[in-house]
């Protein structure tokens, strides 16, 4: 039995469910300060009371002046309210990316309007109402997990996380048809029309945790997330694609084959893989959820950048981070940039000599 998920005042935590939550809708050219703004207005024909009701200051008096007006109700209403209803929660979040995501999180809850005054579109309070607003809600979210940008990633929940650095906001989300988990970290306030300073960076065990050096990646993760804070705003994607999409332990067949002479292109073919198996496509539902269309990209990686611009981002800037080069990772960071397009300036093995750099994948 699936959990029930219960609502009914606005300012409770799911308040965002009910038609008096304060979310803004433009329909047919005409701005409603909210869904129960325009569900009680048409109830009626006569414009006069349409424009009365869709101007009053609160949801709370559009639904009063709809009481007051009761005797000119169009007839046919009950055979349109369901409808109409539908309609403008469809709307609703639609035009409020964030909410449809909130939405789709509630997984398969029973949402139910817990309301004891109203057994038709409420549960009437016992259970007994019809619930038709938690039953549309429940039909719009159905719809909203087939469409982009949701279909492919559901946000499902965001807490606190305190780095050296700076306090990030940490929303997780999860791919639907595989069950795979990522994170995209968020930090500071930015305006609708500011370029994000953003990092798309690919799990790497061994460099974000493990403190390899035989990779950047670890070295970047820490750059990004410091560039992020001293900007005041910004956004880190954390996508779970280890070893360019090949996963940790073929990674690590890779790294022994790379031991043996071979480079990282050459190691991931041996083992039957193209070179980079890495998907962007799903990062289109953390974008919406954040709210970002033009970005600041921190990368060096051409495939990124070509990735966002296919899912409609516009990249203003790249910002290149070129961090941790060392002994150990000289050579693979060198077929990097000639083999996969990387765009930094490798300095030359001028700075380690070919014995430091062969020596540097020694046990
Ligand atoms: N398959 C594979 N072989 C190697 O030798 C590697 N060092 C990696 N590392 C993975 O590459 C990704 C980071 O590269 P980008 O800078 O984002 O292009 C990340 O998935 C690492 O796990 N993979
Ligand atoms: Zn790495």
């Amino acid at each position: 039995m699936d959990n029930e998920l219960w609502f009914y005042e606005p300012e409770d935590r799911d308040g965002y469910l009910s038609n008096f939550a304060s979310y803004p809708l433009y329909i047919d050219g005409s701005k409603w300060q909210t869904s129960e703004h325009y569900y009680q207005a048409h109830k009626f024909t006569e414009q006069s009371v349409i424009t009365e009701i869709q101007q009053a200051p609160t949801p709370d008096d559009a639904f009063r002046l709809s009481r007051e007006h009761q005797s000119q109700m169009r007839q046919d209403w009950d055979s349109i309210k369901r409808q109409t209803m539908f309609t403008v929660v469809s709307e609703k979040f639609r035009q409020h990316p964030l909410l449809a995501h909130k939405l789709i999180a509630t997984g398969n809850c029973i949402i139910k309007e817990h309301s004891h005054k109203d057994a038709y579109w409420g549960d009437g309070g016992d259970g007994k109402g019809e619930n038709h607003l938690g039953k549309i809600l429940m039909e719009v979210r159905s719809l909203l997990k087939k469409q982009l940008p949701y279909k492919f990633l559901h946000y499902v929940e965001t807490a606190k996380l305190p780095t050296p650095w700076g306090t990030f906001a940490m929303h997780g989300f999860v791919e639907p048809e595989s069950g795979k988990e990522h994170l995209a970290l968020s930090y500071g306030q930015w305006r609708k029309d500011e370029p994000v300073l953003m990092r798309i960076h690919s799990e790497c065990l061994t460099g974000d945790a493990l403190f390899s050096m035989r990779c950047d990646c670890g070295f970047q993760l820490q750059k990004a997330l410091q560039n992020i804070v001293k900007n005041g705003s910004g956004v880190l994607l954390y996508l779970r694609q280890e070893g360019r999409g090949i996963g940790l332990l073929n990674k690590i067949r890779a790294y022994q084959l790379q031991d043996q002479g071979a480079d990282t292109v050459e190691a991931n073919e041996q083992l039957g893989f193209a070179a980079d198996l890495r998907k962007y496509h799903f990062c289109e539902s953390m974008l919406s959820f954040l709210g970002i269309n033009e970005v600041k990209l921190m990368t060096n990686n051409p495939r990124k950048v070509k990735a966002l611009k296919k899912i409609g981002i516009n990249i203003v800037e790249r910002v290149i981070l070129q961090e941790g080069h060392n002994r150990h990772n000289h050579f693979y960071l060198s077929t990097k940039a000639d083999k996969l397009g990387h765009m930094f300036e490798v300095p030359n093995n001028g700075s380690f000599s070919i014995h430091e750099i062969k020596k540097g994948h020694e046990l």
